[in-house]
């Protein structure tokens, strides 16, 4: 298999270590209990929360690449979505909206959304836009934290086919998730938390 992101020796004060290698174009499904340390270990890989060892995106460590460089290419979605500014569209760059609305299509979502303000869309509604800000920029590595948590079972279906297309193009996938059936359906390699180690199920 060759390696898309390779995890090694990865720990912090509250978990690890951590190896884990991840394959192009594939999927790796972590699940396990609330509080275990899923969301820990992809906030430890994108650098967000303080850990020791390495990480290599193919052949370059992320050592060799300032923080911003490396979340780019390897991108954290958080189960709760984050906004910096008023409106959804002011998040994308001006040039990009018709991609953006195309996607928003594709996702269940009302394209005259984008043009309200954050405070006024439902969280299954954020948790959609926060993916698509994600997979715009087409970054080899998602990593992604209980992307369809809070959605409908229509709204799964259409985020899961746009993730199974984004692999098929070559971006692999660490998904955290609660839901089982999801694990299956999308996962190629299966790991599970259990007080901050990654084991197999
Ligand atoms: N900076 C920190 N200081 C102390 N404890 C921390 C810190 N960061 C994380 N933890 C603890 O590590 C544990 C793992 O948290 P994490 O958010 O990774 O859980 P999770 O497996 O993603 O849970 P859930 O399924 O509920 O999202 C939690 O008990 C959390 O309180």
């Amino acid at each position: 298999m060759e390696a898309a992101l390779r995890v090694k020796k990865l720990r912090s004060e509250f978990a690890g270590p951590f190896e884990l290698s991840l394959g192009i174009g594939t999927c790796a499904v972590i699940t396990g209990s609330s509080g275990s340390g899923k969301s820990l270990f992809l906030r430890m890989i994108a650098d967000l929360d303080p850990n020791e060892g390495e990480v290599w995106l193919n052949e370059r460590e992320r050592a060799s690449m300032s923080a911003p460089a490396w979340r780019k290419q390897v991108t954290y979605v958080s189960a709760e979505s984050g906004w910096w500014t008023d409106r959804v569209i002011e998040h994308f760059a001006v040039n990009r909206r018709s991609e953006v609305e195309g996607l928003a299509a594709r996702l269940g979502l009302r394209v005259d959304l984008l043009d309200a303000p954050i405070a006024q869309l439902s969280t299954g509604e954020k948790q959609r836009f926060s993916l698509i800000r994600a997979v715009l920029p087409d970054p080899p590595v998602l990593l992604l934290d209980e992307p369809t948590g809070p959605l409908d079972e229509e709204s799964v279906v259409r985020v899961e086919a746009l993730l199974r297309e984004r692999m098929a193009t070559g971006a692999s996938i660490l998904l955290v998730t609660h839901d089982p059936n999801q694990a299956e359906r999308l996962g190629n390699q299966h790991y599970r938390m259990a007080a901050g180690h990654l084991e197999m199920p």
